[in-house]
């Protein structure tokens, strides 16, 4: 994930409507002690799990569909997580590559259990047709042959996820150049790590080199801590739920700074307290802590990939 790390501190050190506190990080750290507090991956209990393949192909559509809930007020990733398991417990060929092939709106609605339009419908309707259509194509229709063909590496999951499926290839363009933060593909290992154990489907001999994914929760609880400080024209939309254009400059600057600030958090605490950390354990601490406070404003971008 070195081109995340990369891309994202490209970002960092041209922006211009965010700035990483680089104070503010080390006021956290001491504060803590470098002891990030541990959130129990499905700390919620909202998840499907069997220790099997089909735990994996749960994660992968789970995960394809795990972006832009809050244009619905309502709606939160808790409501597809238990809805997944919902409709996998009633029926364990739910999420069969030749069912994700066809689903239709009203059909994904029902499925989750939801009784209105999901926001961005057509999308979450075409990334399952592609999940669907691929895993048949490449991989006997079951993600977990994606994860074994990876070989324990992170890394190569990751290529793998972003060469076959086009919907998980998040990246920007910023003063030119591409940036790669590629949140959902991350978050799929992650979540096999986390759910798994670290052993079986969720055994990765690079976990370390994942970053956090900027999604709209963790920058929000950056810049509540001081870490991230907004420029007054961005802090203004987003204190007054302003839709910010996705690709702006505003918009990458908030996800790669978040991105580098978590990485230099994680390099300070390693120089100062000695402890090797993952950013998968400091996201899902803030995550938890950002997902537990509502009066947080997050900003506010219709996209796929978050
Ligand atoms: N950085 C980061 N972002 C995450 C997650 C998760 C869930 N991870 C599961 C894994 C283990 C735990 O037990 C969690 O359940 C979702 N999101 C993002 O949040 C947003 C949804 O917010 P709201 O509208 O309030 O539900 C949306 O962009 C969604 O993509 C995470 O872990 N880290």
């Amino acid at each position: 994930m070195e081109a995340v790390r990369a891309s994202a501190a490209w970002v960092a050190s041209r922006s211009s409507h965010v700035t990483v506190d680089l104070q503010e990080i080390e006021k956290v750290v001491d504060k803590i002690q470098g002891n990030v507090p541990k959130v129990e991956w499905d700390f919620e209990g909202i998840h499907y799990f069997d220790n099997g393949p089909l735990t994996v192909q749960y994660l992968f559509v789970l995960d394809a569909l795990n972006f832009c809930f809050w244009p619905d007020k309502d709606l939160s990733y808790d409501h597809l997580a238990s809805g997944l398991k919902l409709a996998l417990e009633k029926d364990k060929t739910a999420l069969d590559a030749d069912r994700l092939k066809n689903y239709t709106g009203p059909q994904l609605r029902q499925l989750l259990n939801w009784p209105r339009p999901l926001p961005i419908e057509e999308e979450r309707v075409r990334l399952l047709h592609e999940v669907g259509l691929e895993l048949e194509r490449n991989f006997g229709g079951q993600a977990a042959n994606l994860v074994k063909s990876a070989g324990n590496s992170a890394a190569t999951l990751i290529e793998l996820i972003t060469r076959h499926f086009p919907g998980f290839r998040d990246h920007s363009l910023y003063k030119g150049h591409q940036v790669f933060l590629y949140k959902r593909a991350q978050i799929f290992v992650a979540d096999l790590w986390g759910a798994f154990k670290g052993q079986n489907y969720g055994e990765f001999n690079d976990i370390n080199s994942i970053t956090i994914f900027a999604d709209y929760i963790v920058p929000a609880v950056l810049r509540e801590l001081g870490i991230l400080k907004y420029g007054s024209n961005l802090s203004c939309s987003i204190d007054s739920n302003r839709e910010i254009v996705p690709g702006s400059e505003e918009e990458v600057e908030i996800r790669a700074c978040s991105i580098y600030a978590v990485e230099k958090m994680r390099d300070l605490i390693g120089k100062k307290f000695g402890k090797q950390l993952l950013s998968i354990d400091i996201d899902l601490w803030l995550w938890s802590c950002g997902v537990q406070n509502m009066a947080l404003s997050h900003h506010r971008t219709l996209s796929i990939y978050y």
